[in-house]
Formats: structure tokens, sequence, C-alpha cells
């Protein structure tokens, strides 16, 4: 019989019980135990939302306090040594890494945090040497597998793959040197894992999830020995265990030859980002005893899944696999922690429209209608009809588009995404309206969100407040922000954004095309949630193999005419600078290279779009919150911005490194200081960065700026620090200018 299963859920809770238990003890407002009980809570809930659906193994061990991968590293014990020394018991040390700690004398500041994979989710990046001592620092598999299983649940641990887990890592400051690989330490590695698997079947475990996602790039490649030796360990410390080794987010192409060479009982794919993969999976491993998990229900989109399509895929595997469903596992493509909670939350949609929705809890009543389906298809056709009625319903409004705004995007001509002149004449004109100083000092939009601002705006959309009483009160926030711009030095000032929910919500809004959720809350990073809109028209409905891409493609110049139109209207109006962000033009980058160039040529394009209606007098800014430019750093320059800021401060040397190899044309601002941090560094740390940026670019080119908006921070926080960084640009004016 075929068996279903998620690979993960989302941990925020259905009121964000957690964000708000981990704020609450982070502001020192509770304890440990009120937050680990709000924990435990969250987690029993999980297993009882997913059971409920109908779903037969739950997944344990993903839930986390703020990421995996920083729960995987604190398992092994990736922790370097500062943090590892700092006298701080496990949690608050665990945290440290997340976020820094600066208390009692004690001053650490966060581990880097990066993008996973091509998700909009952060993790943190392990860092490692050769004194890494991996070791099982704490049980928490074992505790989550116990804990689920004493409360009656059929439970499947899941790890992150030791593979995944180095690659992903980083060389640490004690390293002997920045090019140490941290894969080179996995044989270190694979004997922990397998005692950890010891465990874990000690403790009952029958099968354990091993998530290996780094099979889906171009880099496993090189790792295929490695891989081999080190599942062979962890297999020979735990015989008894099965593991099914899982991939997500793209395809398994000649990674498959890895695969073929493991241990391992059962393999998992990724048919929602990669279908095409099945067939070379089923021929490959029909004759062996593997069980095959069918990603079939996307872990990513929030879209209902078209069960009729999904079961015949299904149908065709069990086939192919000689008849044996038992060898079929129906299972969520990823780990159900990139959607929301459930569309039983939200109550202002359409309902016509929130029918084409399905988040996690129902995306787990599809794993288990499939599986039912798989079994007996009479056992399901009440849910399998109803499902293609909203598919059907979807798909006719679809066809709805804008004829108006399509013939718009089919007539934009290449004169449209050029600026009038090359930057080296535009920097002149803007120098006589900006006027700036060397090292200029900037920020990246957003102020603190008070808890003021928040209660403001929620009384102004239940219509407590009138819309004149919310424009006066925003007003007035506009013009104090301002006024601590000038106050702390700063050169060029921002309005501070607290007209905004959110950054990307506010556009929304305001364009036609989107819906918006209430509760549809979805990870960014540690408590940090945001509520994508969702684009629901004017959507075009090729093959279904191409419509992420090319409905993005034109998705992406619709809008960006819309913010072509602002801008001009900006510069009609006397603004002399603006920035249009884009925090996502590296996370969109296709997992496999040969992907890369279709996207990055619209995404470009796009930008460009949107900000060459302005004159050459107009400084045109943007922004990216990471830093790893080193494959994209060519599209970077083709955006023709006068001036990027870039978060830096925890990435070290490598930003640097690409910068040196390649140049960058136009002004750029490296982040001096951490945004998701309370913590405050000193004027010298900053003056450090600003040098080290300056040794590789000429220092007219350079702008002094944090990471990222101050959004998250309090005022108290962002004002120490901006002194600090106002102090340090004027220190480099004098030493470095
Ligand atoms: C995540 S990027 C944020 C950019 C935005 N302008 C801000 O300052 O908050
Ligand atoms: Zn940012």
């Amino acid at each position: 019989m075929a068996t279903s299963a998620v690979l993960g859920y989302p941990r925020i809770g259905p009121q964000r019980e957690v964000k708000k238990a981990l704020e609450a003890y982070w502001g020192g407002k509770t304890s440990q135990e009120e937050l680990l009980k709000v924990a435990k809570e969250q987690r029993l809930l999980t297993y009882k939302s997913i059971k409920e659906q109908g779903v037969d193994t739950v997944p344990t061990g993903t839930f986390s306090l703020y990421d995996h991968v920083l729960d995987a590293s604190n398992t092994f014990n990736l922790i370097p040594a500062q943090y590892a020394q700092a006298g701080l018991d496990p949690l608050d040390t665990y945290f440290a890494m997340a976020r820094g700690h600066q208390k009692n004398g004690v001053d650490l500041p966060a581990t880097e945090m990066q993008k996973w994979f091509d998700s909009n989710y952060h993790y943190l990046v392990p860092e490692l040497s050769e004194k890494t001592e991996f070791k099982i620092n704490n049980t928490k598999p074992v505790d989550d597998f116990v804990e689920a299983k004493e409360a009656g649940y059929n439970a499947r641990p899941v790890l992150v793959g030791p593979v995944t887990l180095l690659a992903l890592g980083k060389a640490g400051k004690d390293a002997s040197s920045d090019s140490f690989d941290p894969v080179s330490l996995l044989p270190k590695l694979a004997p922990v894992y397998g005692e950890m698997l010891a465990k874990l079947a000690a403790a009952g475990a029958e099968w354990v999830q091993i998530d290996e996602p780094v099979l889906v790039l171009d880099a496993a490649k090189k790792y295929a020995s490695e891989f081999k030796a080190a599942y062979e360990a962890i297999a020979k410390a735990a015989p008894q265990t099965k593991i099914l080794l899982t991939t997500y987010f793209g395809k398994l192409e000649d990674n498959i030859e890895i695969v073929k060479t493991l241990p391992v009982a059962g393999l998992h794919i990724d048919l929602d980002r990669a279908p095409q993969q099945l067939d070379e999976v089923l021929s490959t491993f029909a004759s062996s005893k593997l069980v095959i998990s069918l990603g079939l229900v996307s872990g990513r989109n929030i879209w209902k899944t078209d069960l009729k399509a999904a079961l015949a895929t299904a149908q065709k595997a069990v086939q192919a696999l000689g008849g044996d469903a038992s060898r079929v596992q129906i299972a969520s493509s990823s780990s159900l922690l990139h959607t929301p909670i459930t569309v039983a939350n939200e109550k202002k949609l359409k309902p016509e429209v929130l029918d084409w929705f399905s988040f996690a809890n129902e995306k787990c009543g599809e794993v288990a209608t499939l599986a039912a389906a798989l079994r007996d298809p009479s056992s399901a056709a009440d849910r399998l009809a109803a499902n293609e009625k909203s598919i059907k319903a979807r798909r006719d409004f679809e066809k709805n588009s804008d004829p108006a705004v399509r013939e718009r995007v089919a007539n934009i001509k290449p004169q449209d995404l050029a600026r009038q002149s090359p930057f080296e004449v535009r920097k002149e004109v803007q120098k006589k309206h900006l006027n700036l100083p060397i090292f200029p000092t900037t920020t990246i939009g957003s102020f603190p969100q008070t808890k003021e601002i928040r209660q403001y705006r929620a009384r102004f959309n239940k219509g407590e407040i009138s819309q004149a009483d919310y424009e006066k009160f925003l007003e007035d926030e506009i013009k104090m922000v301002v006024e601590k711009q000038e106050a702390l030095g700063l050169d060029v000032l921002v309005h501070g954004e607290p007209e905004r929910n959110d950054m990307v919500q506010y556009f929304g809004e305001l364009l036609d095309g989107f819906v918006f959720t209430q509760n549809a809350w979805v990870q960014s990073f540690g408590s940090r949630y945001v509520r994508p809109p969702i684009v629901v028209s004017d959507v075009s409905r090729p093959a279904p193999m191409t419509v992420r891409w090319s409905s993005k493609e034109v998705q992406s110049k619709q809008i960006a005419l819309a913010l072509r139109d602002e801008v001009i209207d900006l510069e009609k109006a006397g603004v002399r600078a603006v920035q249009v962000d884009e925090p996502a033009i590296r996370e969109g980058l296709p997992l496999r290279q040969k992907d890369w160039d279709g996207y990055l040529r619209w995404a470009v394009d796009s930008f460009r779009l949107s900000t060459s209606g302005a004159s050459d007098a107009m400084n045109i800014a943007s922004h990216f919150c990471y830093s790893q430019f080193d494959q994209i750093m060519q599209s970077i320059i083709e955006l023709d911005a006068d001036m990027i800021s870039i978060e830096h401060s925890k990435s070290g040397e490598h930003l640097l490194g690409s910068f040196k190899r390649v140049g960058y044309p136009s002004h750029i601002g490296p982040g001096v200081f951490d945004i998701h941090s309370p913590r405050v560094p000193n004027k010298d740390e900053m003056v450090e960065r600003v040098k080290a940026m300056a040794a590789v670019l000429p220092k007219e080119s350079i702008w002094v700026n944090p990471d990222c908006g101050l959004k998250t921070r309090t005022w108290d926080e962002c004002t120490a620090q901006l002194q600090n960084m106002v102090a340090a640009a004027e220190e480099c004016r004098k030493t470095l200018a």
C-alpha cells in the first residue's frame, strides 16, 4: 500500500504563538521554561494537524526556535569557539549565534545568514575549521522523536544531511586558509551522524529522513566519493535504520549517479519543481528495492494541487515499479515550511479566490487524498471532484487577462531599457544636485516600525481613525524621522517607510492583480515572517512546465511598468534620488547554471524598465540584502544603477574578492553594520569595513550605510548604531580621503 508523509511544517503557530513567545523571551519578558512550553505545545499541535488531515507519518525535529541549519550545527557541535566559550547557557549560546549577544560584558556578533537555496528563507551559515570537533552536543532529534512517539504519533525524524550541512558552511576564522573546504571534514562528521541514527533507532525510529538538497546543485558532483563514504559510515553505525534520502527544489540530473551508490532505503524527489526527472528516477531504480517518495504537492507555493494530474503521475510510478504500491510514498515536494498554516484563518478573501489556495494543512490533506486515491480511487472520488472544480475555476479566471497591460509589455522597446546617458555623465549631473561629501552616509529606507505605528495602522484599518488623521500621523512620523537623521548628521535622508505595513505588500495593495491574506505568514528568518502578496490575475497559462517562468517574466515587466510611471512622477514632484529595491534578484536565480541566462535577462530588463524613465539628474539607487555576487556580478553591473547598497557586515572577505576581480563602475554602499542584530558595533569596527572596501574600489565610489532597513530595530538600538556609523564616516573622511 502506498504511504503518505510531509517533509516538514511551518513553525510559527496558527496565531503566531512561537513568534510572540520568542520575542517575549528575547525582550526579557518571559523565562526559558515558558518559551519551551509554547514550543512543545506547538509541536504537538503540528502533529495533530498533520494527522487530522490523514497523513500517515509526521516529521519530527523540523520544528525550530530559529533555524533548522543552526539546530543541526548546534546538535553536532559546529559551534565556533567564541560562542562555545562565552559562558552562556545552551539556549542563549544558540540565540547568540542566531542574532548576536551584547550583555554583561559579553559581545558576540551574529553569525552570517544566507538564503536557503532559491527561497526567501534564511539559514545561519555554519562556520568550520580543522579545529571543529564534531560530537553529539544535544539530543534534540531524539527528544523530538520521543516526544511525538509518546504522544502517540507515528513519527519520522528528520536531519539536515551531513553533506548539505558542510557544503552550506564556510571556513571559520580559525581555519588554516580561506580556501579551506568544509566538506573535507565529512569523514569526521559522518560517524557522529551514525551515532545519532543509532540513538534514533534505539528510541524506536524505523525510518530517518535525511535532507540532502545539495543534490540538486551542480556543486554536489565534485563530492561523489565523499557522499558514498559518508553514507556507508552512517549506515554501518545504524544498520537497522532505513534512510530516506530527500532532495528538493530542483532536479537530480547526473547527481543521480551519486544516489545510486548510497546505502539508502528510499529516495525523495521534488516533482513540483522538477517533474521531468520522474522517468529517469523510475527507470534507474525500478529493479532496486528503493522506496520512491513522490513530492507531488508543492511545499513552495500556495496553490491547490491539480490532484487529477498528480494522481496520474503516482499511478504511472506504481506501474513502473512493477505494480508494487508499497514502494511509493506520496509527499509534499519539500518541507511545508515555506507555506502559511491554513486557509481557515483567512476571513477576508472572496470565497471564489480562497478556493484556489492550499496552505500547509490543506496540502497535508492533498497528500492524504492522493495516497487514498492511489489505494482506491472511489474512496476519494468526492475530494477529487471538488478539486477538479476549483482547478477549472482558477484556469477560467486566468483567461480573463488585461489586454491593455499585455499590449504595453509587448511594445517595450530597447530604448525603454536605457538611461539617457552612461553613469560617468549622470554622475556629474547628479553631483550638482546632491552635493555630497566623500564617503556619504545613508540608510536603506526603513526606520523602526514601532508599536505606535502598528497600532495607528490597525486602528485606521478598523475605521477608528479617519484617512486625514492617519495621514497626519504619518506626516508627523516622517518629520520626526527626518529630524533624527539630520541630528545624526546623515547625508542622504530617507523618509523611513512608516506607511508600509510590509515593503512588498504596501505596493501590491496599490496595484491591480494582487490579493492579500490576513494570516498567511511565511518564515523569512528567526521570528521574522512575511505575508507575500499573491498575484492572481493576468497570468497566462501555457503548458504547465513553462508557466512559472513565462508568467513571472510577464508579471515582472508589468510591475516594472507601474514602477516606471511612479519614478517619473516622483521626479516631476522634485525628488532627486529614488531607491528601487531588488532584494530578491539573487534568490530568484535558478539553481542550475544553465537556466541562469534566461532569468537574468528579464530580471535585469525589468529593473532597467522601471528606472530608465528618469532623467540623468535622478540618482537611482538599488538595494540588495545579500552579498553573494560572484556569480551575478555582470548582471548587477548591467542594472546600471547610480548607487547600490548591499549587505556586507557579516560576509567577510569574499565580497571584496569579487569586486577586486570585476570592479564596479558606479557607486556602492557596503553595509557596515548588521541590522538583524541589536548589537551596536563600535566606530572602529565600521571604519575597518570601509577601509577594506576602499582597498579594492575607488574611494569616491564608496557610501557608508547599514546592511539593510532598520524597521526591526528599536529607536535606541538604531540611534546608537547610526551615531557610530556617522562617526566612522567622519573618521574615514579625515584618514582616507
Ligand atoms: C529587505 S530589503 C528592505 C529594503 C527597504 N527599503 C527597507 O529599508 O526596509
Ligand atoms: Zn535589505
